[in-house]
């Protein structure tokens, strides 16, 4: 198999851009944001332009060095002109070959009959919905291909362009076909994590011709398309593969083919990443941040909100090494400077109608616990508060904010935006007329204690 010709990217609409003009993803509908209140070198405009050396200034550099990739790859492999792509299928006594290199209409039409409705997950079950996904599909056990990507440099170019490493860490399994005749689609979805190793998904398209079905990717508020029915033939009409691999958290669509058949093959994409694998940060910012005494003279908190989607529901026994992209750059930079970073789950004042009462409905204070509430054992509570005085947990508010008059808290400086993207749901047990059970909500987020001794 030929090695990779190009791994371009292609159409980029973004909705939303940072001050940087880069793609990264910035306040969205799930974050919320106060760079505005840190009022101590007078900079409070989040829209000005900061001297780099305000503290203002610094932030916004820290910021603006945890940078957010495109969460996806994309290119073509081109195929040799004596190069077969055979794939088997069917049962026994009646089984067939396809060269996916290049299938005739005839042979694509039989393997379009030979494969089944495409199911989807939804609620955990396996269901057929035409509304929301109409294509054929045929599963690992009814069809073989000695086609492997990793043989093709597939995989290190993954590797290189989304965990940004040269080593070998992520591995590729197989899944399924899909066949998308006429009036075919998959609307936009994310794929279904298996098990804690899922990184993300490689999807290929093969050279049989089509016409529609671009494929959209959409992460954070921006937006890219790959129309891989004009890719798969190069100017001289030789054949070739377009593939595309995304992380798991990114939401991705198929549109409609509007003639001919759209192939493609799909591998889950596994990670056993090790720290040392994972992106270089500018651990040079943060210490530039860290090293200036304007930065919360009283000690504190430094605070990152999780950019990325984690399979783990409870990220409490996810090491900070199963962090992704910008997120685990932030671990680097921490690691690199002998800082500890912690996650912590922030309970707020949309988490418990006791906690919005204590907190005065302020979006910017919040319960820390190094812990989720436990809810399988442990006493009956009043409310919400006792249970998390009971787990240490401490009020911070925002840097500059006006202190809580009941509750001790302390400052914190959101570097990268609060986000609701990994949300945890606890029951707990409360006292009310009778005992009965009740329900928080909480986020994890990134911290680093910033400690201000006085002499
Ligand atoms: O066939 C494709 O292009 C993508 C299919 C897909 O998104 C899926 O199977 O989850
Ligand atoms: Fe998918």
């Amino acid at each position: 198999m030929s090695t990779p010709d190009d791994h371009s990217y292609s159409t980029h609409r973004s909705k939303r851009t940072d001050d940087t003009g880069s793609a990264a993803p910035v306040s969205d509908d799930d974050t919320r944001f106060r760079s505005d209140i840190l009022m101590d070198d007078g900079a409070s405009d989040p829209g000005s332009v900061h001297s780099s050396d305000s503290l203002q200034g610094k932030i916004d550099m820290l910021r603006s060095s945890i940078v957010y990739r495109i969460p996806y790859v994309h290119g073509t492999l081109p195929i040799g002109p004596n190069e077969e792509i055979k794939l088997f299928y069917g049962e026994q006594d009646n089984a067939h070959c396809i060269d996916l290199a290049r299938p005739t209409e005839e042979r694509l039409n039989r393997l379009e009959e030979a494969c089944q409705p495409a199911t989807f997950g939804r609620d955990q079950k396996d269901v057929l919905d035409e509304t929301y996904r109409k294509a054929g599909k045929m599963d690992l056990s009814h069809f073989s291909t000695h086609f492997d990507p990793s043989h093709a440099g597939i995989l290190k170019l993954v590797q290189d362009e989304l965990l940004q490493n040269g080593h070998d860490k992520l591995t590729m399994e197989l899944y399924k076909l899909n066949l998308y005749g006429k009036g075919s689609f998959f609307k936009p979805h994310k794929d279904t994590p298996r098990g804690d190793k899922s990184f993300g998904t490689l999807v290929m398209v093969f050279p049989a011709p089509h016409e529609g079905g671009r494929f959209v990717l959409t992460k954070a508020g921006d937006e890219w398309s790959v129309d891989a029915a004009s890719e798969i033939f190069d100017s001289d009409g030789a054949p070739r593969i377009v593939y595309i691999a995304f992380y798991g958290d990114v939401m991705h669509e198929v549109c409609e083919v509007t003639s001919g058949h759209r192939v493609t093959l799909t591998w889950n994409i596994y990670t056993d990443c090790e720290d040392e694998t994972l992106p270089l940060p500018r651990e040079d910012a943060l210490a530039a941040l860290l090293a200036d005494e304007r930065l919360l003279p009283e000690g504190g908190y430094l605070a990152f909100g999780l950019r990325y989607d984690y399979p783990l529901s409870d990220l409490t026994y996810m090491s900070n090494h199963g962090l992704k992209g910008g997120d685990a750059m932030i671990v680097r930079a921490c690691e690199a400077l002998g800082v500890q970073v912690s996650k912590y789950v922030l309970y707020g004042a949309d988490s418990h109608d006791d906690l919005e009462r204590m907190f005065a409905a302020r979006k910017d204070v919040y319960f820390m616990s190094s812990k989720r509430i436990d809810t399988s054992s442990g006493p009956a509570w009043n409310d919400v508060s006792e249970h998390l005085d009971y787990h240490s947990g401490i009020v911070i508010r925002d840097a500059g904010s006006e202190p809580l008059a009941d509750h001790h808290s302390v400052e914190t400086v959101w570097v990268t935006p609060y986000t609701y993207r990994n949300r945890v749901k606890d029951t707990f047990m409360a006292y009310g007329n009778e005992a009965c059970t009740d329900t928080v909500y909480g986020n994890f987020a990134l911290f680093i204690k910033v400690d201000r001794k006085k002499s």
